[in-house]
């Protein structure tokens, strides 16, 4: 399971009010849109459930656990640039999550441990489409393959909640189709809740099974830093989409996506709802 409850929440940069009194549900396997004007707070709010922000005010909930201070295993993160290590490969880059945390002062797995680990890796490596690029760079990469290898890197360390931050928004239009239809195809073969934040409104209903907006209900100037935003919209997608099961009668806009059997958590998990 993978249940956020988010309750009443406020975040405050000292005088400024930047969010204010946001609560949602978010279900277990739901992929969760934030669209909202420049600087309306997506991205605290993103931070916020990664762990890298508090809350000023209001809980945030995993699974009925209130979230830990400070990032972890549970939730991956894919940023638009940044999110994979230019010195590292791509083997090395997917293979990180694990080496730190199995081996948290040397940062390396030995023997058998790391001979699983690399076969995991290059495994995820495959499902992504990046077999034969595992001894490259970052640097040699294109950016739709960077944002794959972030991809990978955040799914090895298989997270109950995967946070986007505009990940695809700097890929052309035809690149962005291919990574939207291996985005839903990896959301409909894992166990994770997926929150993703876009200014494409496009990608947003292409992918998610909910579309929340964010907005200043009062932005006039004076009132800038006394009011944060709130989610003004929260709309369930048409017809319904659901984790697990990829509709091939009505393909999503990008084109269809087929099951290849991606490491699934728990076979017996039936899927849920969407919202
Ligand atoms: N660490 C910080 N200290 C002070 N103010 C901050 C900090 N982080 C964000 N802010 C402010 O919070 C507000 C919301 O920023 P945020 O980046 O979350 O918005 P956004 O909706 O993601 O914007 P964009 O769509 O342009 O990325 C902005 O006014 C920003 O200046």
């Amino acid at each position: 399971m993978s249940e956020l409850v988010i309750d009443n929440v406020w975040k405050e940069y000292g005088d400024q009010i930047v969010l204010e009194n946001v609560s949602l549900t978010v279900a277990s396997r739901a992929f969760v849109a934030l669209v909202g004007p420049s600087g309306c707070g997506k991205s605290t709010f993103l931070r916020m459930l990664l762990g890298q922000e508090r809350t000023t005010r209001g809980t945030i909930l995993l699974d009925g656990e209130p979230l830990p201070p400070e990032p972890g295993p549970d939730r991956g993160v894919v940023f638009q640039r940044y999110s994979v290590f230019p010195h590292l490969t791509v083997l090395g880059n997917v293979l990180l999550g694990k080496e730190l945390t199995a081996a948290k002062y040397k940062a390396k797995l030995f023997g058998s441990a790391r001979g699983g680990a690399i076969e995991e890796a290059r495994q995820l490596i495959a499902e992504v489409g990046l077999s034969g690029a595992e001894g490259k760079y970052p640097a040699q990469l294109s950016g739709g393959m960077q944002q794959r290898l972030a991809l990978a890197q955040a799914l090895i360390m298989k997270p109950k909640v995967l946070l986007l931050d505009e990940p695809f928004g700097a890929l052309d239009p035809g690149i962005r189709a291919e990574i939207h239809t291996l985005m839903k195809r990896l959301w409909h073969e894992t166990q994770m809740t997926v929150v993703m934040v876009t200014h494409d409104m496009r990608e947003a209903f292409t992918l998610a099974t909910r579309v929340v907006a964010f907005e200043r209900p009062r932005d006039r100037p004076e009132e800038k830093q006394r009011y944060g935003a709130t989610i003004t919209k929260d709309i369930a997608i048409w017809p319904p989409r659901r984790a697990g099961e990829p509709s091939h009668s009505n393909p999503d806009r990008d084109g269809p996506v087929a099951l290849q059997g991606l490491h699934r958590d728990d076979p017996s998990s039936s899927p849920s709802g969407d919202k």
